[in-house]
């Protein structure tokens, strides 16, 4: 059999042979005869259904029987198992239902729920119909919600009564309510599923309710279409306030996830893979819905926390009574778990022993955590790094070609369709050892993003113009004298707090709103458990008598209500001054340096250097 070097070749070098061979994976109503399209599209004649490949396929092949999806619920104390058989009946009359009230090819349709199972009917049942769904993470104030339902205009929104979260039940139906006084965009129906835990109200001549809307509906059969259509759209921050709609077709996006899943995860069909996410990010999509169910997989999903439902043995509970063999997570829930359980305690009391392999992505996996978790669960640990944008992995030990010896901090190497350089300022490529712009030579591979919805423009400033030929990462990093990929971390004012992509400046612009604040600065600070947290920095308008302290909670108060619970911001202070340079721009980068201890040097340009003691003083009160 190939090994790594061989196949990750073969994939720079022939792409459109090995993606061809890759195709062969997946059903096909009309099989591709162009392989990579003139524009980068990946295979723009072949015509599909990501559905059909990811549940009808399976039942005719006689898989009906098998578990598709476990929800497991600590937070209910439910657990569900439907097999492919129940999983496709649903989704067809989910689909059915959707059909009835409207919903064809192309529409959009946008879901914000909870991690119950119909979050993944509903997804499927869009795709089913050719329909392009937007999921909203639940962690998201209504304002972030009204955003996306404005640019994603959305013909019918699904949603359900309430979240829980291990210390309130979140009621979602007043946050949909809110967001769409908010928003412009008017969706004809919003379909609520009532959880018992919180019934809402519905909207009469606007709401329907979930189960007896679906009661009624016929199931409606798979519709064909273009291997270039859209799946999703997914909204990620961006530097500037207003969410990026990474757009995610169908054929290429089934190939890739489908290899992914042999080749990346080295997962078999039947077997359990559990991505500890949710499906409000990209990791859900791909590795809770999609690539699990395209490749055969049985998948859970977990409406829990890794520590506190009920206790820091939770996810090896998950592991041994459900028989996950592969286990995604974030390195912020291994850090959770260490902290509330150092030696390991509560994974003793578990069976792990089919446990085969831990992935680890979302943010950068420091070298400790990578350790710890090694030495307790006895099998290998995978670092490995994409993107929202990028859909799958862009580096990993592809353990399913060949496993390569670990180097902790680094997510091993390019996989396979992924040309990466490290390039200095000038576009060159950077010598071993030499940090640079993480960037990913051009076509793409399946998979990735091919525009940004409704916005090529924004595409292409955001991610082709600064090195032309190349897709800029917005990570900076280097490779070793082996080809390791290192990566450090953002070269932009994207912060990543417990494994979810946050822009400072949308905080900023929430505090620069309110009318006491003349000025501010919000900067990521290292978190022993969540990674990095935000903390803002505000100056008080001349002759503004707030009381300071006052002052930080309302703003603090300010930044949840605006953009949800999940930025964490938790910590606001108001300071005399910024440290700026002569020309006004705040030394963002000397304020996490000295946020996160790190020495530095005064810059030549600042305008006054007292600004920064002032700057560490402050920090030390925050
Ligand atoms: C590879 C490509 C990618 O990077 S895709 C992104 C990958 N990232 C991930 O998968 C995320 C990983 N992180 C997590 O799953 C969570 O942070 C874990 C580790 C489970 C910890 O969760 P938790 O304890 O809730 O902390 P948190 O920082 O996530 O939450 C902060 C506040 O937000 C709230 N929240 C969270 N989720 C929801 C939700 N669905 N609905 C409503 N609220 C939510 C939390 O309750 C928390 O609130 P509070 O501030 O404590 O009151």
């Amino acid at each position: 059999m190939a090994g790594y070097d061989e196949a990750y070749r073969r994939s720079i070098r022939h792409p459109e042979e090995f993606w061809a061979e890759a195709a062969r994976g997946i059903d096909w109503d009309t099989a591709p005869a162009t392989v990579l399209g003139p524009d980068g599209r990946w295979f723009p004649d072949g015509r599909l259904n990501t559905c059909h490949n990811a549940l009808d396929r399976h039942v005719a092949a006689g898989r009906g029987g098998q578990p598709a999806l476990i929800h497991d619920s600590p937070v209910t104390g439910a657990v569900r198992v439907l097999s492919y058989a129940e999983l496709l009946d649903e989704v067809a009359r989910t689909a059915g239902m959707l059909r009835d009230l409207g919903v064809g090819a192309g529409d959009t349709v946008v879901i914000y729920m909870p991690m119950v199972p119909e979050a993944v009917v509903a997804m499927l049942a869009c795709a089913r119909l050719g329909a392009v769904h937007s999921v909203v993470f639940g962690g998201f104030a209504a304002r972030e919600l009204a955003v996306r339902v404005d640019h994603a205009r959305p013909k019918v929104v699904l949603s359900a009564s309430c979240g829980i979260e291990p210390s309130r039940v979140v009621a979602y139906k007043p946050l949909l309510d809110a967001a769409l006084e908010q928003a412009a965009h008017r969706p004809e129906r919003c379909v609520i599923l009532q959880r018992p835990q919180c019934p809402a109200e519905l909207t009469e001549g606007r709401d329907l309710d979930w189960a007896a809307t679906v009661r009624d509906a016929e199931p409606a059969p798979c519709v064909s279409v273009a291997a270039t259509d859209p799946l999703y759209v997914l909204y990620t921050s961006g530097t500037t306030g207003s969410p990026k709609g990474v757009l995610r077709d169908n054929g290429g996006h089934a190939v890739a996830l489908h290899w992914s899943m042999a080749n990346v995860y080295g997962a078999a069909p039947g077997e359990v893979f559990w991505a500890a996410s949710d499906v409000g990010w990209v990791v859900g999509h791909s590795y809770i819905v999609y690539a699990p169910l395209l490749a055969g997989c049985t998948t859970v999903l977990y409406e829990g926390k890794p520590v506190g439902t009920p206790d820091p043995g939770a996810y090896w509970r998950v592991v041994a009574t459900h028989g996950v063999r592969t286990l995604f997570t974030a390195p912020t829930a291994i850090r959770a778990i260490k902290k509330e359980d150092p030696s390991g305690e509560f994974a003793k009391k578990w069976d792990l022993s089919g446990l085969r392999h831990l992935f680890l992505a979302g943010e950068r996996l420091d070298p400790d955590t990578y350790h710890w978790a090694a030495d307790l669960l006895g099998v290998p640990v995978v670092d490995h790094w994409w993107q929202t944008e990028t859909g799958w992995p862009i580096a990993a030990n592809c353990v399913g070609i060949e496993t390569l010896p670990a180097r902790p901090g680094s997510p091993t190497k390019p996989v396979p369709g992924w040309d990466v350089h490290v390039l200095d300022a000038a576009g060159n490529d950077c010598p071993p050892g030499v940090e640079g712009s993480v960037t990913v030579k051009l076509p793409l591979p399946p998979g990735a993003l091919p525009t940004l919805y409704r916005d090529e423009a924004r595409f292409r400033s955001s991610y082709l113009e600064r090195h032309p030929g190349h897709y800029l990462t917005g990570d900076g990093g280097h490779f070793d004298a082996d080809g390791y990929l290192y990566v450090m971390g953002r070269i932009d004012d994207v912060i990543n707090v417990a494994g979810h992509r946050l822009s400072t400046g949308s905080m900023e612009e929430v505090l620069a709103g309110h009318p006491d604040v003349a000025e501010c600065a919000v900067i990521g600070v290292a978190d022993e458990v969540k990674g990095q947290v935000p903390v803002g920095f505000a100056v008080l308008k001349s002759g503004s008598e707030r009381d300071p302290e006052e002052l930080e909670r309302e703003l603090v108060a300010l930044v949840r209500e605006r953009i949800g619970p999940v930025a964490a911001f938790r910590r606001a202070v108001v300071v005399a001054r910024l440290p700026k340079t002569r020309s006004g721009k705040i030394l963002r980068g000397t304020m996490r340096d000295i946020a996160d201890d790190r020495p530095y040097t005064t810059p030549s340009t600042i305008e006054d250097p007292a600004a920064l003691p002032e700057i560490a003083e402050a920090m030390k009160r925050a």
